[in-house]
């Protein structure tokens, strides 16, 4: 009798103790090289705990979004420790599941990321393809099973995932619906963590390519494009490569920053703010000289609207009545999230694009009836 009670007690404890430590994946040093780097505001999470916090934060925000595009987040919530623990699960998912496990938890469909990408699944220029592998867990991790060896963690990938939605993505949307001058909740109530809709944790993994690969592509790996969805959050890491257009049409480097958060609008921002935070022109190419040849690991928090929500401003904003309402298209006509997301997705490295009559360098497409550029 007592001796089941104990072995019962045994089971309990052992269901509820920690999972063994993934394997560490240690990141390689930052570059060194002299580049030109964009020079991006640090916004300051611990500021937003006060309301006359919120308000400096926001004219910061709004400052970023409307020079660079880009910010840093520091003060999100994760120490260093973690952040490399998150790191090391994204480098297990592709570096301990065989490729036969890998193509059993392949995206069954074509209008949606998840589960594993494969490389080269998408153009990039002179028929040469990515070598970009991505595995994608919707923050609802458990409505799809996971390879083996990820299982372990998935405890810790649903609190990574409502930590990027809840501590990270939140405070975002109520700096910048404060910039707008509309109450604060109010595109929070688009993003609900708990509404049908797509926003999900991607890790991904660059693979060096070759010298051929290089020179028929210029060194792109990821052509410029700007996000699908709302916020993106990168959680930055060393290895160079990312880089934005600037609004004087250069491209600069995105310089790493220890533990910090690397975030940027993307194209349903721009329909929901009508313009005043614009989406953000980004592109990923080979590395610095001193980082040449190194597999580049990256963790993400990609969020979107609620699935329902229709892609049209919020007009009401008096800071967009003083400077006036951007569209993409008329509010009859503006798609809901998931018929923005399903066809930029099904688009996304497989349409046949158009260059530009207007723009050097761009390549265009149309997603429900609304332009798309692609940045070369
Ligand atoms: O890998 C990066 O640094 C950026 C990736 C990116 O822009 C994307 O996946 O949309
Ligand atoms: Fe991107």
């Amino acid at each position: 009798m007592a001796t089941t009670a104990l072995r019962r007690l045994k089971q309990l404890f052992s269901g509820l103790s920690a999972p063994p430590a993934p394997p560490t994946y240690v990141a390689p040093p930052a570059s060194n090289e002299k580049l030109e780097y964009a020079d991006l505001t640090i916004i300051d999470l611990a500021t937003a705990s006060t309301e006359a916090g919120r308000k400096e934060l926001a004219g910061q925000l709004v400052q970023a979004m409307t020079t660079n595009g880009f910010f840093y987040v520091v003060n999100h919530g994760y120490t260093q420790e973690q952040t490399t623990r998150v790191f090391s699960i994204a480098n297990l998912t592709f570096d301990a599941v065989g490729e036969d496990e890998k193509k059993t938890y392949m995206g069954k469909s074509e209008s949606v990321y998840e589960g594993y990408k494969p490389r080269q699944t998408w153009k990039i220029e002179d028929g040469v393809q990515d070598q970009i592998e991505h595995y994608n867990i919707n923050r609802h991790v458990r409505q799809r099973a996971h390879p083996e060896a990820l299982r372990p963690y998935l405890r810790e990938v649903e609190a990574f995932a409502r930590h990027n939605h809840f501590n990270v993505l939140y405070p975002i949307l109520r700096l910048m619906a404060i910039g707008l001058e509309l109450p604060e909740e109010e595109l929070v109530k688009q993003h609900k963590f708990e509404a049908a809709g797509e926003s999900s944790v991607r890790f991904m993994k660059y693979y060096p390519r070759s010298e051929d690969e290089e020179q028929r592509t210029k060194k792109v790996w990821l052509k410029g494009h700007t996000d699908i969805g709302s916020v993106t959050i990168l959680w930055s890491q060393p290895i160079g490569g990312l880089q934005i257009l600037s609004p004087d049409g250069a491209w600069r480097w995105v310089r790493h920053m220890d533990n910090a958060l690397v975030i940027n609008a993307g194209d349903v921002l721009t329909f929901l703010c009508g313009g005043y935070y614009p989406a953000t022109r980004h592109r990923v190419i080979q590395p610095p000289a001193d980082q040449v040849g190194l597999p580049r690991v990256g963790v993400f928090y990609f969020s979107m609207a609620n699935d329902d929500v229709k892609l049209f401003p919020h007009e009401q904003s008096p800071v967009l009545q003083r400077v006036g309402v951007q569209r993409l298209c008329a509010n009859e006509d503006a798609p809901t999230m998931e018929e923005w997301r399903k066809n930029r997705t099904i688009a996304y490295g497989s349409s046949q694009l158009i260059p530009s009559l207007r723009e050097k360098g761009v390549e265009e497409e149309f997603i429900s009836g609304v332009l798309v550029k692609h940045y070369n």
